[in-house]
Order: structure tokens, then sequence, then C-alpha cells
């Protein structure tokens, strides 16, 4: 069910309730007030009536009774609110509610009326004529007197036919609660209607924003309408998706800013400082993998060591700074020349390992050695005038070594080789 439906529902009930019982009681109120003013008149007059009618005659049966006194009471004066309406109200059918019309020829009340020794004389419908009232009944008995002299009993008891004014009356006052039942739920739906679709508004708002903060956008806003609490929902609604939206950005900021150090951090870790290459962990690392690589596809893999000739002599006679830049330099022409899928690296000292995935040995050693020849060929001088630099490099091929590693060794041995037949030169083998 509708938020709008259980306003509206709500508002009814509670506006025919509270119609029905405010009307509800006042017209029961009425009622009774209007029965027991008519009754006080009615047994008043009656009691007149009796003794006016018992003083004319002198006894009951002295003008037939009933019949007498029934006319003796029509010549009399009726009781207020019992004269007959105007001819053209008699034409106009009764008001709505008015029940059974008031019979034109009966007395407006029927008093139960006994003699002097409680025989009844008018039963009014509860005793029959002659019997004898009852004790209990008695006690309520008013006397009538003639000349000083009780002469019969009136009981209060008996039956009360309203006014047509005072039926005019209740009905009226009948159509009022009806037309108070009606306003009242005209409005509760006119009440609801307004109601939820504020309600409804601010709520449909409040729903779209937390789907779209669900899907990802944080920063939302719902309009503020008013000062209630629906109102106050909102605002703190829309306080929480900014704070909600700015902490998000913020943990964004130093995740990112995190993640940059991290990156920078693992790149520091992979690198020489000095010459900016790879180190040895990485190469290491990376040596594996593309020997994993080169055995599982069945691709060729070469791996090259290169050494700096004298490097120590280049240390001691030129200084220190001098061999670092040295190595720079070395390892600036390595890098330069080298495509991306090639691996290079400062092994330690000045020893530099080199890994071509996807290269057979002749085309490795002779990279190596336009390498070496590049190296040799560098205008060091502009370093240090007596500079020279000349690099020795083994090269090896065969993935029947095993692991990366023992390729390696491999390529060292023909490094050795190299040094041992001269430097300045690249050995190699399949
Ligand atoms: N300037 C500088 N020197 C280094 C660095 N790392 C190692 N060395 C030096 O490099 C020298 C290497 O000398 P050796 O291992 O004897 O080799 P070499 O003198 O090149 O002799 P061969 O390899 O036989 O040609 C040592 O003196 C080390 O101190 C560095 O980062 N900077």
């Amino acid at each position: 069910m509708s938020l709008r439906t259980k306003f509206m529902l709500a508002l009814l009930f509670t506006g025919l309730a509270a119609v029905a019982m405010v009307g509800g009681l006042a017209y029961a109120g009425m009622t009774k007030k209007v029965d027991s003013l008519r009754r006080e008149r009615a047994a008043e007059h009656f009691h007149a009536s009796v003794t006016a009618y018992l003083a004319q005659y002198g006894s009951w049966e002295a003008n037939r009774g009933k019949q007498g006194f029934d006319a003796f009471m029509r010549s009399r004066a009726p009781l207020a609110g019992d004269r007959p309406p105007p001819p053209d109200d008699e034409r106009r059918p009764p008001p709505p509610g008015a029940g059974r019309p008031e019979p034109r020829d009966e007395p407006p009340y029927h008093f139960i009326l006994a003699d002097q020794e409680y025989r009844v004389l008018l039963g009014a419908g509860v005793y029959n004529h002659g019997e004898l009232l009852p004790e209990a009944a008695r006690k309520n008995a008013q006397a009538v007197e003639v000349n000083g002299r009780v002469v019969a009993y009136v009981s209060p008891e008996g039956v009360i036919t309203p006014s047509r004014q005072e039926l005019q009356y209740l009905a009226a006052m009948r159509d009022a609660l009806w037309f108070g039942v009606a306003g009242a739920a005209v409005l509760a739906l006119v009440l609801g209607v307004l109601l939820s679709r504020g309600l409804g508004r601010t709520l449909g708002h409040l729903t779209g924003a937390v789907r779209a903060m669900h899907g990802g956008s944080l920063l939302q806003r719902v309009p503020v309408e008013g000062k209630d609490e629906v109102a106050e929902l909102a605002a703190a609604f829309n306080a929480m998706s900014e704070k909600l939206a700015r902490t998000h950005e913020e943990l964004n900021a130093s995740h990112q800013t995190i993640l940059t150090q991290a990156e920078q951090m693992r790149e520091l870790s992979v690198r020489d400082a000095l010459t900016k290459l790879h180190n040895r962990r990485h190469f290491d690392e990376q040596a594996c993998t593309l020997f994993s690589h080169a055995v599982r596809h069945k691709r060729p893999l070469s791996v090259v060591i290169g050494d700096i000739d004298f490097f120590k002599k280049i240390n001691d006679q030129f200084s220190h700074a001098t061999g670092d830049a040295v190595l720079r330099q070395v390892g600036e022409i390595l890098r330069s020349h080298m495509r991306l899928s090639d691996l290079v690296a400062r092994y330690g000292g000045e020893e530099f390992v080199i890994a071509f995935p996807e290269t057979e040995l002749p085309q490795a050693a002779a990279l190596c050695d336009k390498l070496r020849a590049m190296i040799e060929a560098f205008p060091w001088h502009q370093v240090h005038p007596e500079l020279k630099v000349t690099m020795s490099m083994g090269v090896y091929a065969d993935l029947a070594a095993g692991t990366a590693e023992a390729m390696l060794q491999k390529a060292d041995a023909l490094l050795y080789r190299a040094k041992e037949t001269g430097r300045n030169r690249v050995c190699f083998a399949a």
C-alpha cells in the first residue's frame, strides 16, 4: 500500500471517527434531553387535564370514561409543540428520519391513570382496564385532588410520542451529522493528497539519490523543502552525501599517493642508482621468466655478460668519479641500443648483463660486437684526455643449459675466455 493511500485512510478514519463521536454523542444527548423535557411537560399537562376533567365531570365514568376524556383533552389547549402544522406541511412528505408519522387522533402521550383505589382506568398499553395497580407502580403515582379530596392517581410511567417539531429538530440534526461525515471525508482526502504529495516528493528524491550513490555517484543533493522532520532528513542526507564524497576523494587521493610511492619504491628496488639500469635482482627474476617462455615455446634466447676492461686501473689512474662516469656512459650506450623486449642490467661493479629474447647466437654475437665497438669508439677523451674504455663480452645461447642462471655461468666462462685472450672482444658459444 502506498504512503499516500495510508495517509488518506488514516485521515479518513480519524475524521470519520471524530465526527461520529461528537455528532453521535450530541444527537444521543439531545434526544435524551428532548425526551425528558417532553415527558415532564406531558406529565404535568396530563395531570392538569385529569384534574380538570374530574373537576368538571365529577367522576371518570360520568362522561363515558376514556372516550370522553380523549374528547375533553382535544378540546383543551394542546401541549406546547403539539399544535397542528399549517395545511401546507401536511402535503409535504415527513422530514427524513422522522420515523413514524404522528397520529392525528391520538394524544401525544399515554400515561397510566388509576382511581382512588388504584384500579387502572388508563393502562397506557402496560396494564388492563380495571386491574389493580401493582405496589411498585403506586410509589411513583401522583395523586389527583379535586376540592381537597384524592380522586385518582397518575403514574409518570407511560409512552411519550415526540412532537412533530421535535422530530423535525432531530431530523435536522441527523442531516447535519451526515453533512459533517461527508465534509470530514472530503477534508481527509484533500489533506491526505496534499500531505502525502509533499512527503512522497522528498522521499522520491531521497530514494533516487541513494540509488545514484549506490551506483557510484557519492555526491548527491536533494531539495530541502520547509522546516519539518522530512526537510531535516533531506538536509542531513545532503550533509552525509557531501562528507562521504569528500572522504572518498581524500581516500582516493591518498590511495593514489600510496600507489605512486609504492611504484617509485618498487622501481627504486629494481634499479641501479648509478646507471639507472635494472639491477641484478630484477635481471635474475626476469631472466627466469624469459628462459621459461623460450623453453615452452621453443624460441631462441641469448644471454650476455660484459665487463669493462681494466676498470680498476681507470679508478686508480683517473679517480673514482671518472670510474662512475664511465659506468654511467657504458650503461647509456647499452640501454640506448636495446629493444624494448631486451633486458639489460648492471650486474655488479663493472659487470653488465643482457638477455636477448627471440635472438639466435649469431645475431646476439654480432650485436654484442657492435656494442663493444661503440664503447671503444666513444669519445672518452671528453671525460678525460687520456681515458680509453673497452669491454669484453661472453655470449651464450643454448637453452640446454637448463636454467637462466646456468646460461649466465656459461656466458661468464666465455667472458673469462675473452679476458684471457686479450680483452676488448666477444666470445660466444652455442
Ligand atoms: N668507480 C667505481 N668503481 C667500481 C664500482 N664498483 C666496482 N668498482 C671497482 O671496479 C674494479 C673492478 O676491478 P677488477 O675486478 O679487478 O677488474 P678490472 O680491473 O676491470 O680487471 P679486468 O676485469 O680483468 O679487466 C674494482 O676496483 C672495484 O672497486 C663503482 O660503482 N664505481
